[in-house]
């Protein structure tokens, strides 16, 4: 999995119609670490995600991504969906199959520990473990760049923490890891680097002890709060909320 080249992400714009929802976005992913990206609801972090997965073309900038791996960028979505009448076996082998020929899917399903549940359908599977599934999805092929939407969104803190620790594994694995989370503590744990966005711009970068050096904050909350813009947040919210179709699966 290891390779030299990152992930780089260089002033990419996004607008859909009339309303620019990415502006001007430049920051860098290094091999073998996590960067978390983190912001307030409808800020643009599944969007930009969505652009660095190439799913979504940027109206401008660029988007470099590591070379390494039967392919070369692995994607959980925010809502990943799967087959519900699959076994979680049938799943992973289904995802290998499509990246190419050889390409090992029970590595992982062991990694993720999702071994035990190996002949249980996707129906049956709990909120967690269906993002298990999904992050052992992501990995198939050994790809140099993770991209993971939400990965701990909703699960209990014994399952955020073993999700959070599968991350930090892939990334001393040699996968460039970029994770957006609401999840604060899980920064805390595992963010080698974070990135701020506030309203499609970045409101600042660093390791989650340089935010707290910067702002004074006792903890990622109280930085995070000091650092993006409180004007019109009703505004934001509503927007962030209005129903849009991104017909996202499991798969980039
Ligand atoms: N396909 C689309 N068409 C129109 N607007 C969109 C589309 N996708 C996203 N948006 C808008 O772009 C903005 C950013 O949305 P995005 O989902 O990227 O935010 P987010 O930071 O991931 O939010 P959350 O934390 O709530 O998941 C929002 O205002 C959203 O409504």
């Amino acid at each position: 999995m290891t390779d030299t080249v990152g992930l780089d992400v260089e002033a990419v714009t996004v607008s859909f119609g009339d309303l620019t929802v990415i502006e001007d976005v430049s920051f860098g992913v290094d091999p073998g670490t996590v960067t978390c990206l983190i912001g307030p609801n409808g800020s643009g972090k599944t969007t930009l995600l969505r652009v660095i997965t190439g799913l979504l073309q940027p109206d401008s900038g660029t988007v470099t991504r590591p070379t390494t791996g039967a392919r070369p960028v692995g994607y959980l979505a925010q809502a990943p969906a799967f087959r519900s009448q699959f076994s979680v076996r049938e799943t992973l082998s289904f995802y290998a199959d499509l990246v190419g020929e050889d390409v090992d899917s029970d590595s992982a399903m062991e990694r993720v520990g999702l071994g035990g549940v190996r002949d249980r359908r996707v129906e049956a599977l709990s909120g967690g473990m269906t993002r298990l599934l999904g992050i052992a999805q992501a990995t198939i092929g050994d790809p140099g760049l993770l991209v993971l939407d939400e990965p701990s969104s909703g699960l209990d803190p014994m399952m955020s923490h073993h999700i959070t620790e599968t991350i930090a594994e892939l990334a001393d694995e040699g996968a460039a890891v970029i994770v957006a989370t609401h999840d604060l503590g899980a920064v805390s744990r595992i963010a080698d680097d974070t990135v701020l966005i506030d309203r499609g711009h970045v409101a600042a970068t660093g390791a989650p002890n340089e935010l707290l050096a910067d702002t004074g904050a006792s903890d990622l909350e109280e930085a995070m709060s000091a650092l993006v813009s409180h004007e019109g947040d009703e505004v934001a919210t509503r927007t962030a909320q209005s129903p849009r179709a991104n017909g996202e699966g499991g798969d980039a």
